[in-house]
């Protein structure tokens, strides 16, 4: 060999590489284009005149960054001091054929090269003379050599790292959107896009699994108008995915034909060149299989080939999109059922009647549904003011929320304030546990508060500054909690005399007053009567399951000119006892036991024939008794308990054990 004298490098040559390599190092733009452009004056350095990068990549040879051609690589050397990576991660040059090449060892998966790699340094003429002519010149090729490549590596796991980071982010953000999304083919047309867009690949398709019939359904169909792209669940990569529950990774020309299902372009008219695929799945670890909903495809990478980088991002998008299709089914599958427990609830309270006074009450109620004003419902006992508060919640954008009633009579002061505002643990005697109030419970609803007009005069001013504050504080609390509620009260008493009785504050009176409704006694709805008296004949005739039977004519002229103090309550208290006590296809008068009739009966008079079991003559007459005593009193409960010898709470006990509406919660 011709053997050229030549100058050494500059003693310095090492330093100043190092110094160069650790200025790159410390660069905050490293990126993709950043090795490429430092490279070409490292290699000056190195007394190179070309080389770069070289791995090993879906078993081809990928060169970058790389200065100078790329013909000629000494693949033999190449593999031979990849081959010769040790176990403790040490890498020894070859320096050959004016070829120095210097094996990259794995960075341990901490994001760096873990594809076989090396740099690759073809030697200028002067360079690869003086390395053949001097041992101690060709130590200080490999030294420097070394110290770049050891310097690349580092660039390259930063340049990874920096790239991980990114992704993670970017995934991060399109799943927090993701949750957002509430329809579901949005939903998948947005991690389809999410996913093109990140992979840099043409198309990305989310494959659905119908375990029942063991079908996959790709969602978003892309290029099937309309139209659903089903595949069987064992066929081609997708196919693979779902059987081992790992990603699979398929590249034209470097992998076997066979394995990719090309009906599925046939249907499409589209050609698969490369393919990623990861399972779906919204369960962790060792519930991953049973949760597996499907699989996520990548198609046609734009540059290149699929790799293991491009799978690994694709299983993050995968179980995060995982999660949000399942969240979004959840959320889905809880919005219907609460809508059908809504309309269920909403339908058992129909405001039965078609009199104008029920009718113009309607139109109001209706009116003032859509807005959050407080409501006032003025009427007797049992003339349908708790139906009426229910109508309007129901009719409101609220209708989703709870419908929360309270009887303020049933309250004595001390209970009030806990009840209506809860109470922290420990804020007295016997608050082991904290307890929310009414105000809390019905956040995003309505609070109805029956009997307002019987609260407490402490307990009126309690409630008059959550409703001017809209916020709650718990007794033995001090955190403020706001409260969304729309307030409906109602009463049977006259408002306006307890005012100048000064039983009621005109302030709260004012508040609650915003808009009020007035329900008519039954007596005064006409025909009424008739129609509400049918509804619920059909409802206590299905509950028993016996044949709705007629009303004669005197029957229902009995039902019309009957005075019905106790109003719709004992319409209904009436119906029920029909519906139990008679057999016949045809109701007589007698059998409504209006008017006092039902003593009459229990007294073995002219309606005895038909045997009643003790418990039940004895529930009739508890009830029959409680209502005159309500009636007797003008509905004012304390008053009534007291005739009836009780305490006011435990009448409404009594009452609701007895199965008689008491407007309670
Ligand atoms: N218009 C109506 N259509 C159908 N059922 C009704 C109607 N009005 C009242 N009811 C029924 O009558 C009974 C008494 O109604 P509700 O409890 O609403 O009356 P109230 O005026 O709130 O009574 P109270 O003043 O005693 O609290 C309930 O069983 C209710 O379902």
């Amino acid at each position: 060999m011709n053997r050229t004298p030549i100058s050494s490098p500059p003693e310095s040559t090492e330093i100043r590489l190092a110094l160069e390599m650790s200025r790159a190092l410390q660069a905050k733009t490293i990126g993709p284009t950043f090795l490429q452009s430092v490279l070409p004056e490292l290699l000056r350095m190195l007394g190179g005149q070309m080389g770069g990068l070289v791995s090993q990549r879906q078993g081809s040879w990928h060169c970058a960054p790389w200065v100078g051609e790329k013909t000629n690589f000494p693949i033999d050397l190449i593999t031979d001091a990849i081959d010769r990576i040790g176990t403790d991660g040490s890498a020894p040059s070859q320096i050959a054929d004016g070829w120095c090449v210097t094996p990259i060892g794995s960075d341990n998966g901490t994001g760096g090269l873990n594809t076989p790699s090396a740099l690759v340094i073809r030697m200028t003429d002067a360079e690869e003379s003086a390395v053949r002519e001097s041992e101690e010149r060709a130590q200080r090729m490999i030294r420097t050599a070394q110290l770049l490549a050891s310097a690349l590596q580092r660039i390259e796991t930063q340049m990874r790292q920096a790239r991980r980071i990114e992704q993670l982010t970017a995934v991060l953000a399109a799943a927090a959107e993701w949750q957002r999304l509430d329809d579901d083919e949005a939903l998948l047309r947005k991690i389809a896009d999410t996913a093109t867009s990140l992979i840099e690949c043409e198309r990305a398709s989310i494959f659905l699994w119908d375990r029942r019939r063991s079908k996959l359904i790709g969602r978003p169909a892309l290029g099937i108008e309309g139209g659903s792209l089903e595949v069987d669940d064992d066929a081609g990569v997708v196919g693979e995915v779902l059987r081992s529950g790992e990603p699979k990774i398929w590249n034209a020309g470097s992998d076997d034909e066979s394995r990719v299902n090309r009906k599925v372009d046939e249907s499409l008219e589209f050609e698969t060149r490369s393919l990623a695929a990861v399972p779906m799945s919204s369960g962790s670890d060792e519930h991953r299989r049973e949760k597996l909903i499907g699989v996520f495809e990548a198609i046609n990478k734009t540059d290149g080939e699929f790799d293991e980088f491009d799978a690994v991002l694709l299983a993050d998008l995968a179980t995060h999109a995982a999660v949000a299709i399942e969240s979004l089914r959840t959320r889905q599958r809880l919005r219907s059922s609460r809508d059908r427990l809504v309309q269920d609830a909403a339908s058992a309270t129909t405001l039965v009647g078609n009199h104008p006074s029920i009718e113009t009450v309607r139109r109001s109620a209706e009116k003032v549904a859509k807005t959050d004003l407080t409501v006032l419902v003025l009427g007797k006992n049992g003339t349908g003011k708790e139906v009426l508060a229910r109508h309007v919640h129901y009719e409101s954008d609220r209708r989703s929320g709870p419908f929360v009633a309270v009887n303020c009579a049933a309250l004595v002061e001390t209970l009030l304030e806990s009840e209506l505002f809860g109470h922290e643990k420990g804020a007295f005697t016997d608050a082991n546990q904290t307890h929310i109030g009414k105000f809390e419970l019905a956040s995003g609803g309505t609070l109805f508060l029956d009997e307002v007009g019987d609260m407490s005069p402490g307990g009126q001013a309690k409630l008059l500054r959550v409703l001017e504050e809209k916020v709650v504080v718990r007794v033995g609390g001090s955190q403020p909690i706001p409260v969304d509620v729309r307030v409906i009260a109602a009463t049977n008493q006259p408002l306006e005399e307890l005012i100048a009785a000064r039983r009621f504050r005109e302030d709260l009176f004012f508040r609650l007053n915003v808009v009020s409704l007035t329900l008519p006694p039954l007596a005064d709805r006409g025909d009424d009567v008739l129609m509400v008296a049918n509804h619920f004949l059909k409802q206590f005739c299905y509950q028993i399951g016996r044949q709705v039977p007629q009303w004669s004519p005197a029957a229902e002229s009995a039902l019309l000119s009957h005075s019905w103090p106790g109003n719709i309550r004992e319409l209904r208290n009436t119906i029920e006892r029909v519906c139990y006590l008679t057999s016949e296809d045809v109701i007589h008068p007698d059998d409504l036991m209006i008017n006092g009739a039902v003593a009459q009966r229990l007294k073995g008079g002219p309606a005895a024939e038909m045997p009643i079991e003790l418990n039940e003559a004895t529930r009739i007459f508890q009830v029959d008794h409680i209502e005159s005593a309500i009636k007797t009193s003008g509905g004012n409960m304390t008053d009534a308990a007291g005739r009836l010898g009780l305490h006011r709470s435990n009448l409404y006990r009594k009452m609701r054990q007895l199965g008689m509406p008491t407007s309670s919660e």
